[in-house]
Formats: structure tokens, C-alpha cells, sequence
């Protein structure tokens, strides 16, 4: 099958969504942050985000069935207090779709915007297709001025097929032994992929694609591995026990956001740990497109057992042990090494 109209939509979709946000980061102001119910950060760029990608694709893919399974919803927007900030996401909304000149027939009103956003509530599933969503992935990252990045991908019949990842921070060049505060070199990556036909990447600034594809280092020797840049996230203790079991040398490379998985598919590392504290679900959001973009490019995305990642199940990913990727050479010790080390941990509890 070819999704040949639905990547041109979602690549649309993610690259105004990445001026969104760069917009915002460069301007970025207190009010324009708020808390959520589970104490973590929503930003105006995270809400326009996921407004500017929802209605991208609806107008883009008129005669399709539209269902999105999204992070944001409007519930806080729509309190009287929130006015202000509502009128704030539709003019940046309405701002980038002007600079892009596509749609000047329309001005989305405060409601059309509420709408689009709230068109993310699906519940997803096994059956039909279900674009996928995380307009900020890594908003901390983003509120710090590091990595983040914009999410979508396409589920049909339960199965990731597309993926669309827009890292606006990330530089073109690998980013292997560098730290994410200090990292040189021109930004803006997209990358791309479809299933069977291999993980692309360009510049957010042009249309000229490479292909990429995951190191093929097999020494863990010489191996890095990257996980994620907020130890509430991931559990740094675990994955430096496994990393040392493993025989791997360098330091982690700590960044925020599934520009984790856009570095690892181009082979700026070659392992991602990412071990979550007990009690945490971890929500198909924040792997489908990363999942793919890597799986594209030759590697291998598994949890803590060695088991597939099933995202037909809803909103969830039914795990929660962890998660781990590599190259398929590196896998089998990677494998026995995160075993290990997670039963010293159960035994010394
Ligand atoms: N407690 C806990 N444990 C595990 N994961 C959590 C936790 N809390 C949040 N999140 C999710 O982590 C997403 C950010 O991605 P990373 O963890 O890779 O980035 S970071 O380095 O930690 O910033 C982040 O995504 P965004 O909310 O889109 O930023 C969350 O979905
Ligand atoms: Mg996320
Ligand atoms: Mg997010
Ligand atoms: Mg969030």
C-alpha cells in the first residue's frame, strides 16, 4: 500500500508545527507556561502545535476518516482565566498559516482551534488508521532551550506505518560525544519514514533528503548510548549498570525527546536506554514515530524483555518494564546485560 498522500500531509503538518515552536522558544514567556493535573509543563507552543497539525491534515486528506490519538486536550483552555492564552494559540495558529500562504481562504476562529485540538481524543486501537500525536515531545527540554520534537506518525490496523519527526534543535551533523547544551554545527532535522521504504532525513529549511541508517557498530566498546536528560524520566542508576555490564565506555548522552530516536537512526549513538520509575505508563505518543524512524533504518526497538512494542492497545503501551533500542549485532547482549542488571536490582531491594 502507498502513503505516498499521507507523508506529504504529515510532513506538512510537523515542519509548520516546528515554526510554531521556534517561534515560541525564541519568545518564550512565563504566562505562556502552564501546569497540567500530573504537575508536568504545557506550553501555548504545545497547544498550537498540536491545532496547527490536526488541522493540516484534516484540510490536506479531506476525503479521509480523521482520528487522532493526541497528548493535549482543551479542558484547561476553556476556562475563563485561559481566554487570554486561547487568544494567544489562535493568533500563532493563524500567524504560521499565513506565512505559509497555503489556506488564506480561512482564519480559524478561538473555537475551530478548541476543535482541532480536541480532535485528539481518540482512543486509537487495532482497527482503521489513527494518526498519532505529540505536538511537544520533551517540553521540559523545550522550556530549558534543548531538544525537543514533533511527533506524528500513522497507525493502520494496529501497526505503525509512517512516521514524521521534526527535532528543531537538533544539529544536521552527528552529535556523537557532544552534550546537548553544546552542540555545534547549523539545526533543524525532519525525518521520515514509511514502512518497507527505509528512514530519510533533511534539513527543516529544505526539501533535499538523505537516507539514514542505524550504526553498525557491534563492540560495545565502542559503543554510546543515550537516555533520557530528566532522571525522573528514566532511571540513570539502572541503565549505568547495564551500560558498565555491557562493556560500554563512553559517558551517556543525555537529551531530551524522541530526537533520541532521530540520533540513534542516523548512528550518532548506538543504544537507548529508557527504564521509567515504577508506576509510569508509558504512552504510545511518545514512541510511534521514533519507533519507526529507527525500525526504518535498521534497528531495533523492543521492551526490557526483548519483546515487540504493541501500539494497538489505545492510548497505552502495555508494558512496564522499559524500553530499549539498538542495532540487531548489539541486541542479544544488550538483552542479557538489561536482565542482569534488573534482577541485581530486585535482589538488593
Ligand atoms: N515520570 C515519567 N517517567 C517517564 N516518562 C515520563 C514521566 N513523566 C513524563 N514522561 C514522558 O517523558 C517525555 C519526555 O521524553 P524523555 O523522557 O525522553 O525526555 S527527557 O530527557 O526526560 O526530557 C514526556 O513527554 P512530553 O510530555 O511530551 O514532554 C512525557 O510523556
Ligand atoms: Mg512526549
Ligand atoms: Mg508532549
Ligand atoms: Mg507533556
Amino acid at each position: 500500500m502507498s502513503y505516498d498522500k499521507e507523508l506529504a500531509a504529515a510532513k506538512k503538518a510537523a515542519s509548520l508545527a516546528a515554526r510554531l515552536c521556534q517561534k515560541v522558544q525564541r519568545a518564550i514567556l512565563q504566562s505562556d507556561v502552564q501546569s497540567k493535573s500530573d504537575k508536568s509543563p504545557v506550553t501555548v507552543a504545545d497547544y498550537g502545535s498540536q491545532a496547527l497539525v490536526s488541522y493540516v491534515l484534516q484540510r490536506e486528506l479531506p476525503s479521509e476518516l480523521f482520528s487522532m490519538v493526541a497528548e493535549e486536550d482543551s479542558e484547561d483552555l476553556c476556562k475563563d482565566s485561559a481566554q487570554e492564552t486561547l487568544e494567544r494559540i489562535t493568533k500563532l495558529v493563524n500567524d504560521i498559516l499565513a506565512s505559509d500562504g497555503s489556506y488564506s481562504d480561512s482564519t480559524l476562529s478561538t473555537d475551530d482551534v478548541v476543535k482541532a485540538i480536541d480532535c485528539g481524543k481518540s482512543e486509537g486501537g487495532s482497527q482503521g488508521r489513527h494518526w498519532v500525536l505529540d505536538p511537544i515531545d520533551g517540553t521540559k527540554g523545550f522550556l530549558r532551550g534543548d531538544q525537543y520534537a514533533i511527533a506524528l506518525a500513522l497507525l493502520d490496523e494496529g501497526k505503525v506505518v509512517l512516521g514524521v519527526l521534526a527535532c528543531p534543535n537538533l544539529p544536521l551533523t552527528s552529535i556523537a560525544g557532544g552534550s546537548q547544551h553544546s552542540l555545534p554545527g547549523e539545526v533543524g532535522c525532519l525525518f521520515f519514514s514509511v514502512v518497507g521504504g527505509g528512514t530519510y532525513m533533511h534539513s527543516l529549511d529544505s526539501s533535499s533528503a538523505v537516507k539514514v541508517q542505524v550504526s553498525s557498530i557491534g563492540n560495545p566498546e565502542e559503543a554510546s548510548f543515550f537516555e533520557s536528560y530528566e532522571a525522573a524520566h528514566s532511571m540513570h542508576d539502572l541503565s549505568s549498570s547495564i551500560a558498565k555490564k555491557l562493556g560500554v565506555k563512553a559517558p551517556p548522552v543525555r537529551i531530551d525527546s524522541q530526537a533520541k530516536y532521530g540520533a540513534l537512526s542516523r548512528g550518532d549513538g548506538v543504544i537507548y536506554l529508557r527504564f521509567p520509575h515504577k508506576g509510569y505508563r508509558e504512552k504510545i505518543w511518545d514512541h510511534a514515530a521514533g519507533y519507526i524512524v529507527v525500525a526504518e533504518a535498521g534497528g531495533v526497538v523492543t521492551d526490557a524483555a526483548g519483546n515487540p512494542l504493541d501500539f494497538s492497545k489505545g492510548r497505552y503501551l502495555d508494558l512496564d518494564t522499559g524500553i530499549i533500542v539498538t542495532n540487531p549485532k548489539l541486541m542479544p547482549s544488550l538483552l542479557q546485560a538489561v536482565r542482569e542488571s534488573i534482577e541485581e536490582k530486585v535482589s538488593s531491594l
